[in-house]
């Protein structure tokens, strides 16, 4: 292209009446912002390198929420702080608390759905969190933008399922956890008749003064899923190749949580959990409710599965409502806590493999709601191009599932849509990809309970519903996705994982260690 049709040499010319003072003013300046740039590409690039000799890793976790990248994490944590991850266990018992009571009140509102209505979910209260008020009302969802050009869910892909949101007229739509809880049915459990249910849902009623008290602990404003513990900030500033930038709360919380915030003490007085007291008082209702054959048929039948969903403790009731109850490293890693926004978390290793393996491992784990992706797409891309390899969670097993923010779009399209995105984002050309095929624990149990892929991936065709035919068969596709979208040639990986599964996990990431 000749300089006289480049439209950006058009812009960047100089006025032609421009007078000698003026060109001179006008050459120190481009002058001076060469320096700058300069400057700045030689910080990024020492600082690389200072990276380089500390040994220090750097990776990006991505994924549709809910595809374990937090889990990951924690895996990395388990791994190599080991101390701190231990000494934070008991900082994850409210989760867990709050994971408990939304899956009994999941169960509870699908038995009995008039009463459901009448007495909707507590959220977050507006007023001081002591004054515990029930409130009605959904938190707000966001849909994607599909004007956007920075959005990732703007393609189709043959993985688009007939997906049918209501479980009601599509015999094989699946409900897995209580985010999706929205269902109805009349009939008492237990063949007890509604006196026995009744009982049992009086005793239970303390539960919904402990859901509003771990609500004002846990959930963020506008978001249904604990996201974070007492004395978070709301957001807090970290430094990314010298640029000061804002994100929302990271590992603060466990500060905040120790006891620096005055609102710790809600529910909690001295070595006492209130809320864990009312949970091991109403442990033996809770038993019965989730023993109950009667219960169990009626879950089946409504195809709602919660022990496949995120944060199921039902079946340790026992033990998770002891009084003085301490979450294990796999309780940890099972429960499910939302993250909001982008957080880079630093751990110099404890503990040495005995070889040449990294000092530092900096993890920056991303928000995973389509609202969350979209601004990480749109705003932050820029500020980790230089990261050494992403990992990214395909949630596999979500294959029959919707997404918790837009009922209408399948949950393995979401995730072959983001790879795609993912893939082909020029910025992030130069990083390795890690990709993990994630939850495949819950696919083989989903495969084995005779659920058909097909239905859902229609160019599955006649190939056998096993576990190693379907993961192969996705494994292949998300493969050949990397190859036909990546801009150039880079190292790629895969594993089919359960990154709640310890010994697993913990061989890949050994395994990562070595290159
Ligand atoms: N059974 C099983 N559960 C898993 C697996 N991976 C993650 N989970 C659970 O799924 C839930 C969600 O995992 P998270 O790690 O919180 O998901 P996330 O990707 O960080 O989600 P966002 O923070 O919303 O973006 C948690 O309760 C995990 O314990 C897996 O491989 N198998
Ligand atoms: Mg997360």
């Amino acid at each position: 292209m000749s300089p006289s049709n480049d439209p950006l040499d058009a812009v960047l010319r100089p006025p032609p009446d421009e007078t000698y003072e003026e060109a001179a003013l006008r050459e120190t300046r481009e002058e001076q912002a060469r320096c700058v740039s300069a400057a700045i590409d030689a910080e990024i690039k020492a600082e690389r390198l200072a990276r380089r000799k500390k040994r220090i890793v750097r990776l990006l976790l991505l994924g549709q929420s809910e595809s374990g990248k937090s889990t990951t994490l924690r895996q990395f944590q388990r791994l190599y702080t080991p101390t701190a991850f231990r000494e934070e266990r008991v900082l994850w018992r409210a989760v867990i608390q709050l994971n408990i009571v939304r899956s009994i009140r999941t169960i509870l509102e699908t038995l009995s759905p008039e009463q459901a209505a009448a007495s909707p979910r507590p959220r977050r209260p507006s007023v001081a969190p002591s004054a515990v008020m029930l409130l009605n009302g959904n938190g707000t969802t966001m849909s994607a933008d599909i004007t956007d050009p920075n959005n990732p869910y703007d393609s189709y892909t043959e993985f688009a399922p007939a997906v049918d949101s209501d479980p009601d007229s599509d015999p094989e739509q699946h409900v897995y956890g209580p985010s999706s809880s929205r269902f109805a049915v009349n009939v008492p459990p237990g063949g007890g008749g509604g006196g026995a249910f009744d009982a049992l849902r009086t005793a239970l009623l303390p539960l919904r003064l402990v859901e509003a008290h771990l609500i004002a602990r846990l959930v963020s404003p506008n978001e249904k899923e604990p996201t974070h513990l007492p004395g978070m900030p709301d957001t807090f500033s970290v430094t990314l190749n010298s640029r000061e930038i804002f994100v929302r709360p990271g590992n603060r919380w466990k500060g905040g949580a120790r006891g620096k915030s005055p609102e710790r003490d809600l529910g909690t007085r001295g070595d006492r959990d209130e809320a864990q007291e009312v949970l091991h008082a109403c442990a033996p209702a809770m038993l019965a409710l989730w023993n109950d054959p009667g219960v169990r048929e009626v879950l089946r039948r409504r195809k709602i599965r919660l022990e496949e969903g995120p944060g199921f403790f039902l079946d340790d009731l026992e033990r998770v409502t002891l009084p003085n109850y301490l979450p294990t490293d796999d309780d940890v890693l099972r429960a499910r806590l939302k993250t909001v926004g982008v957080s880079e978390y630093t751990f110099s290793m404890e503990v040495s493999t005995g070889r040449e393996t990294p000092t530092e491992w900096r993890i920056i784990d991303v928000g995973g709601s389509r609202s969350q992706v979209l601004a990480f797409f749109s705003t932050w891309v820029p500020f980790f191009d230089d990261v050494d390899a992403i990992i990214f969670l395909a949630p596999i097993a979500g294959f029959d599932q919707v997404l918790a923010e837009d009922r209408t779009v399948n949950r393995l399209e979401d995730s072959v849509l983001l790879w795609k995105s993912v893939c082909s984002n020029k910025l992030l050309a130069g990083v390795d990809l890690v990709l993990f095929l994630n939850k495949c624990d819950i696919l083989e149990k989903k495969l084995e309970a005779g659920i058909k892929i097909v239905r859902y991936v229609r160019n599955y065709a006649d190939r056998e519903n096993t576990f190693q035919a379907v993961s192969q068969y996705l494994r292949g596709k998300f493969s050949a996705i990397h190859r036909e979208y990546s801009p150039n040639p880079r190292k790629f990986y895969a594993f089919c994982t359960s990154v709640t599964d310890t010994a697993t996990t913990g061989g890949i990431i050994a395994s990562g260690e070595q290159r």
